[in-house]
Parts: structure tokens; C-alpha cells; sequence
């Protein structure tokens, strides 16, 4: 299993293209499935993620293609891909493909609502809670359709003349139960009012998709979407939006390091909250025609406090890499993670560096120290193994982070990107 190593210590220095977002390119190459004609989508990221979903969506039928892709080129990444879902040829997404990753489970909502049925596995992702899909079922069903579980599979049937729209009111705000039910809206019969949706710049990017698809959406980018439900969506060529995590990412790293980076390309409005916070800490943060530069000299990090909420709250997916900077921070800073309830399995692991964490139910306590030291660490989750690339860019002396398959899942090109700046990190294979 390939490790990185990385010896601590160097600032960063230099510019760092910010890929497409992980987690709206998958919802968008789902939703390919609900026309019968070509979705061409731009900046797709290289990841095993989305290699993963190819896998499930050439299973439906899906034909797809990349075009202009130029590995090794870091100043153009991403990937042009088409996704042309001519015939839908197996409502089924087996196990041994949906458990691997959590957003694969979304592909019943635009099965159900183009084929009025769909088998589909219980989802697997990052081991971080119990991740039920209750929402998505109290959704479809609101819609019509009849659902039962068999044998870990989700069987789901649309009423006779296809999905019928509703007044569905969330309980809670979910990321993935928003993007499936806007997706199933847009084949239904009639309107379809979605209230508490996550308002997350992904939905943002799918619900214009589906417009550019022919969908009829209003109030997108608020908590509540209308969708009128037409006959049937066309083709459309549509970009993927920047990765506000990957630039929450580096932008905390050269937090930790000390440095002056230009994050090219990356949306300062999609992860204001985490700027912010940031710019407490003791960074400077400048937004500029090319992208966001952050800059920060000798002077140490504040510590500060902050609480994960759904957008325009910091988000839970820059959790860890936050706490990682907090335990080189002037002071104590308490964390409290509220999306999530197992979301601290980077605690123990950011202990081997020295960190000096404390955890209670939600609330995480950090005291900061001057220096970290180097470590042996394994990643147990995506965001808690970049977490540890970060602690271990600033400790002193050498850190191996074991099971980096984690990583692959979501940063793209992340070695070349840091060591271009001027880190000194490599992976080791085997
Ligand atoms: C591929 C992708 O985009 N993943 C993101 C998505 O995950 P995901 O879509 O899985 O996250 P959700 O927003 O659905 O989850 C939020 C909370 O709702 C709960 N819940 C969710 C669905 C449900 O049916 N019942 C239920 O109780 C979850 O367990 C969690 O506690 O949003 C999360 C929150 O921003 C991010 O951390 C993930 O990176
Ligand atoms: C939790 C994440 O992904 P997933 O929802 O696919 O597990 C993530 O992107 O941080």
C-alpha cells in the first residue's frame, strides 16, 4: 500500500491550481442519467472517487469519454468527460460498487425518476458516523414511489406514470438527500417544493446543470427549491465548480507553515465562513483577479474557536485540517463538530505528532504547542488523512502517512501541488 513521506519544516511558497470539486462533480456526472442525450462536463478532477462512479454509471449503460486530458500537466487540471446515458440498460447499483463511496447511493433519484425503478445498495464513504438514509427514503416516498429494503439493497418503485411532485420539508439539512430529490423533481408530474435544502455551492452548480439540462428550478442557492417537473431533459455542456475544500486545504497548510501562496481559481465566496476563521487565526488573505493568495509570516497562529454547521457554517470537511492548525496555535481552542458524530478519528493520530487534544461528545479541546514532531500516522478517513499531511508539512523531522488510498479518493495531484511550493514530500510505493 503506497505511504507518503514528508520532512517537516519548509514554508510554502509558489501557486497551486485548485481542481474541479469532488463533491459536485460526482452529483453532476449522476446526473447524466436523467437525459438520454450527452452531458459534457468540464474540470472533472482525477480521482479515484470518480473513477469509482465511472465504474457504476458504464454498469447502468452510460457511455463515457474523456477528452484533453493531460496527466502530469498541473496547470490544466481536470478533465473534459462526456456522460451519455442513450439507454438506461440495468436499474441495479450493485454492492460491491455503492459500497465503496457515499454519493453513489445517489443515483436513485434520477433512476427512479427516468425509469421508474431502481435497486440500489446501501452506501458506503468515510467511516465518520452511521450515515443513515432516512431522509432520502421519507423524500421518494413523498414523491410516490413505494420503497423496500432487500437484502441491503433499497428497491424503490415509481407510481404508475412515473414520480409525482410533493411538498417535502426536510428535518434536517442533508447534502446528499438535497441534491437526489432536486434530480428526481425535475422528471416528476407537477411541483415539486423542497424546503430545508442544503444551500452547499455544489447543489448550487447541480441545480444549474439542470437547468442548462432543461429542468425548471427557482430558488436555487436558497433553503427552498421549486421544482415544475417536465417531460424530459436534453444535453448540456456545464463546469465544475472550484474545490472549496482542497482551497480551505492549502490555504490552512500554508497557514501551518508559514508562507505566501496563490490558490488559482479558488472561490473565496464559497468558503467564506472558513476564511473568516482564518483570518482570526493571524493569516492574511487577499483575493485577487488569478485566485486567493494567503500569506503569513513569522508571527505565531491565534487560536480560535469554531463550531461545523451546514453552508454558510464552517464546514465539517475542513474539521480536521483546522484542528490540525490549531495544535500549533499560541493558546487552547475548542472545536465542536456537530454534522458528524464520529468526526475526531484524527485525534489520536494528530497525538503521535505530540498535539495535545482533548475530546468530549462534540466538543474537541486543543491546546497548542510550539512545535510538533514528526510521526508514523495512518489515515482512517479522507479529510482526516490530509489533516495529517498538514501536521506533518510544520513538525520537525520526518512523518510516513500510511494508507494514503484515502487521499486519492479526493485531492488531486496533492504531492506535485505541495512540492512544487517548495514541501518536501514523496510517495513511496508498495
Ligand atoms: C459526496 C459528498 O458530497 N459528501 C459530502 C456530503 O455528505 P452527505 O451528503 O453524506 O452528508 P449529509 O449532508 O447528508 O449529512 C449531514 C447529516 O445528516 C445525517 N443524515 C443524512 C441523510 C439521511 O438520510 N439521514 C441523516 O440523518 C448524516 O448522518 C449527517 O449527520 O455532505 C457532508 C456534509 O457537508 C460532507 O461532509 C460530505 O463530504
Ligand atoms: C466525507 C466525504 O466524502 P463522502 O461523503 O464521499 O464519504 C468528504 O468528501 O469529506
Amino acid at each position: 500500500m503506497d505511504r507518503i513521506r514528508l520532512i517537516g519544516g519548509n514554508e510554502l511558497n509558489g501557486e497551486i491550481p485548485i481542481s474541479g470539486a469532488k463533491n459536485a462533480a460526482l452529483p453532476l456526472m449522476i446526473a447524466s442519467l436523467l437525459s438520454d442525450e450527452p452531458l459534457v462536463l468540464q474540470n472533472v478532477p482525477r480521482l479515484a472517487d470518480v473513477k469509482q462512479l465511472e465504474r457504476i454509471l458504464e454498469n447502468h449503460g452510460v457511455d463515457i469519454a474523456v477528452h484533453g486530458r493531460r496527466r502530469g500537466e498541473l496547470d490544466v487540471v481536470g478533465q473534459r468527460m462526456t456522460f451519455h446515458a442513450a439507454d438506461i440498460v440495468d436499474t441495479t447499483a450493485p454492492y460491491e460498487l455503492v459500497s465503496k463511496m457515499r454519493a453513489s447511493f445517489w443515483v436513485i433519484g434520477p433512476l427512479l425518476a427516468r425509469c421508474h425503478e431502481a435497486r440500489v445498495s446501501l452506501p458506503g464513504g468515510c467511516a465518520i458516523g452511521t450515515r443513515p438514509v432516512d431522509l432520502f427514503l421519507f423524500g421518494l416516498k413523498a414523491l410516490g414511489a413505494e420503497i423496500d429494503i432487500d437484502d441491503g439493497y433499497v428497491v424503490a418503485k415509481a407510481p404508475k406514470g412515473g414520480l409525482v411532485g410533493a411538498h417535502i420539508v426536510f428535518p434536517k439539512v442533508s447534502v446528499g438527500a438535497t441534491h437526489t430529490l432536486l434530480m428526481a423533481a425535475t422528471l416528476a408530474r407537477g411541483t415539486t417544493i423542497i424546503e430545508n435544502a442544503a444551500q452547499e455551492p455544489e447543489i448550487t452548480n447541480v441545480a444549474e446543470c439542470l437547468v442548462a439540462m432543461g429542468a425548471k428550478i427557482s430558488g436555487i442557492g436558497t433553503r427552498t427549491l421549486t421544482i415544475e417537473g417536465v417531460d424530459k431533459l436534453h444535453g448540456a455542456t456545464v463546469d465544475v465548480i472550484p474545490d472549496r475544500i482542497e482551497t480551505g486545504t492549502f490555504a490552512m497548510a500554508t497557514a501551518m507553515t508559514g508562507g505566501n501562496v496563490l490558490l488559482k481559481g479558488a472561490r473565496p465566496e464559497h468558503l467564506q465562513s472558513a476564511l473568516d476563521i482564518l483570518t482570526q487565526t493571524g493569516v492574511e488573505l487577499t483575493v485577487e483577479p488569478e485566485g486567493l493568495r494567503v500569506y503569513r509570516n513569522g508571527n505565531g497562529i491565534q487560536p480560535v474557536n469554531i463550531e461545523t454547521d451546514p453552508f454558510p457554517g464552517f464546514p465539517t470537511d475542513l474539521q480536521a485540517q483546522f484542528m490540525a492548525l490549531m495544535t500549533m496555535s499560541s493558546g487552547t481552542s475548542h472545536i465542536r463538530e456537530t454534522i458528524f458524530e464520529n468526526r475526531y478519528m484524527h485525534v489520536a493520530e494528530l497525538a503521535r505528532f505530540g498535539a495535545d487534544i482533548t475530546v468530549d461528545g462534540q466538543l474537541a479541546t486543543v491546546h497548542g504547542k510550539p512545535q510538533l514532531k514528526g510521526a508514523q500516522v495512518m489515515a482512517t478517513d479522507l479529510r482526516a488523512s490530509v489533516s495529517l499531511v498538514i501536521a506533518g508539512l510544520a513538525a520537525k523531522g520526518e512523518t510516513i502517512v500510511n494508507r494514503i488510498y484515502h487521499l486519492d479518493r479526493g485531492f488531486e495531484g496533492l504531492e506535485e501541488k505541495l512540492s512544487r511550493c517548495g514541501a518536501e514530500i514523496e510517495r513511496l510505493a508498495g
